[in-house]
């Protein structure tokens, strides 16, 4: 592979070349983990916080990250994972966003390593899937790489009409009963851009170096 190719995929400002016919037997996911192994050990990113963005699939991680960088939306489903970096607030973020369709959650914890923040990102919109949100979540939670990690609920699509309010979504999700970390729950729509800097900046307060 060609370093140029290589760079731009870490960079996730490329979708990969692979043939859907490859991803489909599981090759093109072995090759995102190496990249994504590759990129934790030797990435150029120094001093940063990583925030690794999950979440099942439709949530809405993509159209986030996307808005948090201005770039133009973009809908197909993830396969593997996306990576951006901001300043944001005197700090470098470097947001990860790996896909969350029910058949690739189980390379999750590939990405888990030195993640300072867990963003879950859940669709308010859509009231059947949330226990399934929770469940993934409970299992992110009860991870030994992740038990440092403070978490961000993105209660995303604020914007639809008749979505789950944001204390219902926390109910919902059973987050009072999280207490072996800082948590924050943040209304948020990745189509008009509202409380997603908001949730960022409780993030960046958090991960203060004190
Ligand atoms: N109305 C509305 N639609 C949204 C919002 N965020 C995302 N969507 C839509 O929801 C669909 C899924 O969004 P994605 O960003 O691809 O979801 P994802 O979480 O990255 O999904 P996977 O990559 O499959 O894990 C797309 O059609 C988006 O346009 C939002 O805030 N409001
Ligand atoms: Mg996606």
């Amino acid at each position: 592979m060609r370093g140029g190719r290589l760079r731009e995929r870490m960079a996730g400002l490329k979708t990969p070349s692979k043939s859907p016919g490859k991803r489909k037997n599981g090759f093109g996911v072995y090759y995102e983990q190496i990249l994504a192994r590759l990129f934790n050990r030797f990435g150029r990113y120094k001093n940063h916080q990583k925030l690794l963005m999950l979440g099942i699939d439709g949530a809405g991680k993509t159209s986030l990250l996307r808005k948090v960088k201005l770039l133009e939306p973009r809908t197909q489903p993830t396969v593997g994972f996306n990576l951006e970096s901001l300043q944001y607030r005197q700090q470098t973020l470097v947001m990860w966003d790996v896909g969350g369709q029910e058949k690739i959650r189980s390379l999750w914890h590939h990405y888990f390593v030195k993640s300072q923040a867990l963003i879950f990102v859940v669709d308010s919109s859509d009231p059947s899937r949330i226990p399934e949100a929770r469940k993934e979540l409970q299992k992110l939670l009860h991870e030994t790489e992740l038990k440092d990690a403070k978490l961000l609920v993105y209660a995303n699509k604020q914007d639809v009409q008749n979505c789950l309010s944001v204390s219902d979504l926390a109910d919902m999700l059973d987050l009072s009963l999280v207490e072996d970390r800082e948590w924050h729950v943040q209304g948020c729509s990745a189509s008009t851009g509202k409380g997603v800097y908001e949730g960022l900046d409780w993030l960046v307060e958090v991960l203060k170096p004190s």
